[in-house]
């Protein structure tokens, strides 16, 4: 429950480890040859279960919390067992990532997952895997978790994905197509935004990899590629920076996320340019962005395309309620497969508020309105938590059903919020 700020928040802090570069740099390094030593990681149930996968697989991982470091010991592509059962969890990259790093390695793999990743999309994923000759065996729904994978390697020299559901099955083949030791091509069909693809790509050429793009159609690894090990610098983690800086957008005050820049890997900085199109500034310091909110009653409503930073689709509609005019979300629809039906939970948190939202295809339209109180449902989904947390700011007395689901990628969430809201709430 929250009630309203005083003053306009003064802030400076740290955000998590980013989920999406924590998992990825745990595949590149288990791949890699030699240790690799990851800094700045992030522990939340998302990485966790990644983390337990790899020693599960029987990596040498070693977990130093307090310092946020992750040493891993890769083998070049080779996994140390040639059968394993693993459980990735809720973590979307988890399941997508290592599902495609066993269908590249000879072995009898069993992945299993939590209830609500069993309801998530794999079968482009799994037919990806079919056709290049891996027997999969769904276990309870086809196209589902959990499933036996049989491999024997992979041979063949180009694939075709559609990533209409997910861009992740796209950058799990990328980074384990380094596993086989012959050029390799994956070619896409499906519409997705990109940005997540790029952060792949980048990170792999981090890793010493360079491959080739055509049209952002066809992806092209060379056989010979290896990744390196190396010391690995993991940025904070953009999308959980976006709810401090909607304290600001909220609160008309400024608010500061530690070593978090425009030139970030990850696509939801875009969130901050699309802030500053509704009426805030933007300054990046040396030490991070610095984001100023407009003063009360000076927030405008936007018309704006979120296809690659659909994971901020929500704090956009906790926050825009409080604009000037209406806000347009669109090229959303994926977002339906995700925790939950964001798009349905979106409309139905705001009509519990008494605020006008509707779905129009991919689209969602949020009118303005003074959010009255109500009980936020979550569905597990840790960003609605920790989005219509926002909205709370603003409309006191708004609980939030089961918040601890936010241990998806930010476990203490709610514990910092408490501590920011002793200084400003009255
Ligand atoms: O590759 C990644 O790290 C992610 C890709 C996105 O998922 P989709 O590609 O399924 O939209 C995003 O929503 C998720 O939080 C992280
Ligand atoms: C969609 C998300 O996660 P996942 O990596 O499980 O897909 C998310 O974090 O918003």
């Amino acid at each position: 429950m929250f009630s309203h700020p005083t003053h306009p928040f003064e802030l400076t802090i740290d955000a998590p480890g980013s989920k999406s570069i924590t998992n990825r740099a745990l595949m590149l390094a288990a791949l890699a040859n030699g240790e690799t030593l990851l800094k700045g990681a992030l522990f939340s149930d998302d990485s966790r279960h990644f983390l337990q996968c790899l020693k599960d697989l029987g990596f040498d991982v070693v977990v130093d919390e307090p310092a946020h470091t992750v040493r891993v010991t890769g083998l070049g592509g080779r996994i140390p067992k040639e059968t394993a059962a693993i459980n990735v969890g809720s973590a979307g990259t988890a399941a997508r990532f290592l599902t495609a790093m066993l269908g590249c390695a000879k072995g009898i793999w069993h992945l299993d997952a939590s209830e609500q990743m069993k309801k998530r999309p794999m079968a482009a994923l799994l037919n990806t895997l079919t056709d290049l000759g891996c027997r999969i065996d769904c276990h309870e729904k086809e196209g589902y978790f959990p499933f036996t994978i049989y491999s024997e390697g992979i041979t063949a020299s180009e694939a075709t994905v559609d990533i209409g559901d997910s861009s992740q099955f796209l950058s799990a083949l990328l980074m384990a197509a380094v596993m086989m030791d012959h050029d390799f091509a994956i070619h896409i069909t499906g519409n997705h935004g990109f940005s997540y693809i790029h952060m792949t790509t980048a990170m792999m050429r981090q890793f010493g990899v360079e491959i080739s793009v055509s049209d952002d159609q066809t992806w092209r690894i060379p056989g010979n590629a290896a990744y390196q090990s190396q010391n690995y610098q993991i940025e904070p983690d953009v999308s959980a920076a976006a709810y401090f800086y909607g304290m600001a957008v909220l609160s008309g005050g400024n608010v500061l996320v530690r070593h978090v820049h425009f030139d970030s890997l990850q696509g939801d900085i875009a969130l901050l340019r699309t802030f500053e199109e509704m009426g805030c500034s933007a300054e990046d310091t040396p030490e991070g962005i610095r984001l100023t909110g407009p003063a009360q009653g000076r927030l405008h409503g936007i018309d704006i395309d979120m296809s690659s930073f659909s994971d901020q689709a929500l704090t956009m509609a906790a926050i825009a309620p409080f604009a000037d005019s209406p806000t347009f979300i669109r090229g959303i629809g994926h977002i339906r497969l995700q925790e939950s039906d964001r798009m349905a939970a979106i409309v139905e948190n705001l009509s519990r508020m008494g605020i006008h939202a509707a779905i129009q295809g991919n689209d969602i339209y949020i009118e303005p309105g003074t959010p009255h109180v109500a009980t936020i449902e979550t569905y597990d989904d840790h960003r609605v938590a920790m989005a219509f947390s926002l909205t709370g700011l603003r409309t006191p007395g708004i609980i939030i059903s089961n918040p601890l689901c936010c241990r998806k990628t930010f476990e203490n969430y709610f514990d910092v919020l408490d501590a920011i809201c002793q200084n400003y709430l009255k």
